[in-house]
């Protein structure tokens, strides 16, 4: 479960649904000589912050052990916002956590999951607000035991990591 968990977060790392976040000044502000008004809408670039190589070093490398326990402890908070942060941070993260290692520990007790001839490859990226694919992600489902033969192939249409999540949810 650990090493999951650690997948899981290299994997909202590289693809956190939420591309930004943003807060409105309460009050005047100066930082760093930057002088920010009252109301001024004040964006995180949480995409960006998670590919800075000044952070992450080879940026688009999909590596689980950033996340280790020992390399978590070492990292700044805020250049990993896959949930947000602060007091209006999400409220369901531990709950997608969780449900996502559930779904992942069954799927992958049953299937192996791989790429077929309808795999985009590499991904890219669609425009959308939230972060999704540019068209449904298609894997080939294999069947770990003989006993399972259906769905040997089906198109993940969903188009974000909580839609995922609670599809996964609803599935299980
Ligand atoms: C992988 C799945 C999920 C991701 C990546 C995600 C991500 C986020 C992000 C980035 C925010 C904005 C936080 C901020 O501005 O600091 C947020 C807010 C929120 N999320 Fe999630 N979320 C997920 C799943 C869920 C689930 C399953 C629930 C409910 C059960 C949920 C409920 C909420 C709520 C209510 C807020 C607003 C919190 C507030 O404004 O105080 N989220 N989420």
């Amino acid at each position: 479960m650990e090493y999951l968990d650690m997948v899981t977060h290299a994997n909202l790392r590289m693809f956190p649904i939420a591309v930004r976040i943003e807060r409105v000044a309460k009050k005047t502000v100066e930082l760093n000589g930057l002088r920010i008004p009252k109301g001024t809408v004040v964006m995180a670039p949480c995409y960006v912050l998670h590919r800075d190589p000044e952070y992450w070093p080879e940026p688009e490398e999909f590596c689980p052990e950033r996340f280790s326990k020992e390399n978590k402890e070492r990292k700044n908070p805020y250049v990993y916002l896959p949930f947000g942060a602060g007091p209006r941070n999400c409220i369901g993260k531990r709950f997608a956590i969780t449900g996502v290692k559930v779904a992942m520990c069954r799927l992958l007790q049953e299937f192996s999951f791989r790429i077929c001839k309808e795999t985009q490859v590499p991904l890219k990226l669609g425009k959308q607000p939230f972060l999704t694919p540019s068209v449904p992600m298609v894997l080939k489902v294999v069947p770990r035991t003989k006993k399972v033969n259906q769905h040997q192939k089906f198109s993940f249409l969903f188009y974000s990591p909580l839609s995922t999540t609670m599809f996964l949810i609803f599935l299980l």
